[in-house]
């Protein structure tokens, strides 16, 4: 199948420029003024918008089962929700058992996964340490391009890695060429402080920032940046919230450390109000891990991204309906942690960023697809708009506005975070691997289309 983009200006992290864009089959096959095309093409008008590359949300949850319950939205309605929202790639994480061998953890997200609507790759989350996981890790490498490993510092006595498992596993993971990435909170200190407030009577949601305040998420970020450090791997620190482990980051890269941080579309503009409403099922659908934060926390993220010591954005979508947010009514601890947002990332990153200022339309580029495609090496098949690259496009409306709310929302879950909110800045068209799976309003997402992205180690493989 021939498309052809007419008319748009495209935009990379590097520059941007008027140019027509050629796609044949899955990939782009001619970027240029004029461009001919064959009679039979579809043609996408895209006068007086921007044509960009398709976003990559380095951080989403389908299908995940995760505090005795499993999330709504599955590698079908997750996947076809980004790509209403201009979404093309989602890197999702396989999170195995304590003591459940990677390889079948793998396989079952991979059988989950087979339903994508678009493409799709994984992070494997290290859990637990034996022999077994060091030769896993091995496998999944070398054998099915997995070069990210992820490291939970939190959820102590389900998957949180303790420091044995994350040195061994630091370790293992720089001889492989991969990277590791942690969810930066100390879980211990959790812990003992939900143990705390439930025994004061604090049994709300209103509790839950307080279990997780800032210097916790700090401890853990410094804590890796220093085992990193030690090892000489590069960390990737997902899920950045607050000031204090910005800093740490930023402190780290000055010294010439390689680290990279994740901001999340939900903390840069959700304060830690709500928290504080009466409506506790509200309050409870915001519970997500680390927390909303203060405002000054929310400007000093916005300074991470246009600073350079913040990389990516993405959502951590993990979407849960009232019901399930219930089974903690009683106990906030036992509220199931996540909050959705994968339809909504590009709008809000776009409306908050590049509408006040802060971003440029390359800078927008740079933080919603290319540094993640460089950082997690699918660049430059993923992030650009170059002969070559996926035929992954957004078709980008700057004067289109929508307000989002659950009740228009592709997702799942019956809830929107960013309820309300109306961005200026939304996709007229999505493409994914060279079909049209979106416009203006229509979704026309295939269960099945989406594709695994290998994606191959940094360095040679040579450890055994
Ligand atoms: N973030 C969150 O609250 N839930 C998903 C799991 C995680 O990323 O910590
Ligand atoms: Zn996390
Ligand atoms: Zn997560």
């Amino acid at each position: 199948m021939t498309t052809i983009i007419r008319g748009g200006t495209v935009v990379n992290a590097d520059r941007a420029f008027r140019a027509d864009v050629l796609c044949y089959g899955d990939k782009i096959v001619a970027v240029g003024e004029n461009l001919e095309a064959p009679h039979s093409a579809t043609v996408v008008d895209a006068g007086g918008q921007y044509v960009i590359p398709g976003g990559i949300d380095t951080h989403t949850h389908m299908n995940l089962p995760f505090m005795g319950t499993v999330t709504q939205d599955d590698f079908f309605s997750g996947t076809a929700a980004g790509l209403a929202g201009g979404t093309t790639t989602i890197m999702d994480f396989v999170i195995p058992a304590p003591k459940q061998s990677l390889m079948e953890a793998y396989h079952t997200w991979r059988g989950w996964a087979q339903k994508s609507a678009g493409d799709y790759t994984f992070h494997v989350a290290i859990t637990w340490w034996d022999d077994s996981v060091h030769a896993d890790m091995g496998t999944l490498v070398r054998q099915h391009g997995v070069n990210s490993f992820k490291h939970f510092m939190a959820y102590k006595n389900a998957i949180m890695a303790d420091d044995e498992t994350l040195v061994k596993s630091f370790r293992r993971s720089l001889e492989l060429g991969a990277i590791p990435t942690v969810h930066a909170e100390n879980g211990e200190l959790v812990f003992q402080l939900q143990q705390d407030l439930l025994k004061r009577g604090m049994t709300g949601p209103s509790a839950h920032p307080l279990s997780r305040p800032p210097a916790v998420e700090a401890e853990a970020a410094n804590r890796a940046i220093a085992i990193a450090g030690v090892l000489g791997t590069p960390v990737y620190i997902v899920h950045v919230s607050c000031a204090e482990s910005l800093d740490a980051i930023a402190r780290a890269r000055a010294n010439g450390q390689r680290v990279y941080g994740e901001a999340l579309a939900g903390h840069l503009v959700i304060d830690d109000s709500v928290y504080q409403s009466k409506d506790l099922e509200y309050a409870a659908a915001h519970v997500m891990s680390p927390p909303f934060r203060g405002k000054h926390h929310q400007a000093a993220l916005w300074h991470g991204l246009q600073s350079g010591n913040l990389h990516t954005t993405a959502t951590d979508h993990c979407t849960f309906c009232a019901a399930q947010k219930a089974a903690g009514k009683d106990d906030f601890t036992k509220i199931p942690n996540g909050c959705g947002g994968v339809e909504d990332r590009m709008s809000v990153v776009w409306d908050a960023g590049v509408n006040s200022g802060k971003l440029t339309p390359s800078e927008f580029v740079r933080v919603t697809s290319a540094n993640a495609a460089q950082i997690f090496n699918m660049y430059p098949r993923k992030g650009l708009i170059a002969v070559g690259s996926d035929a992954d496009i957004v078709v980008w409306d700057p004067e289109g506005t929508r307000t989002i709310s659950a009740k228009t929302q592709f997702a799942k879950g019956g809830f929107n975070v960013f309820e309300g909110r109306t961005v200026r800045g939304i996709p007229s068209t999505t493409l994914a691997a060279g079909n049209v799976v979106f416009q203006r309003g229509e979704l026309m997402a295939e269960e099945g289309a989406g594709r695994y992205v290998e994606r191959p180690a940094f360095a040679p493989v040579s450890a055994k």
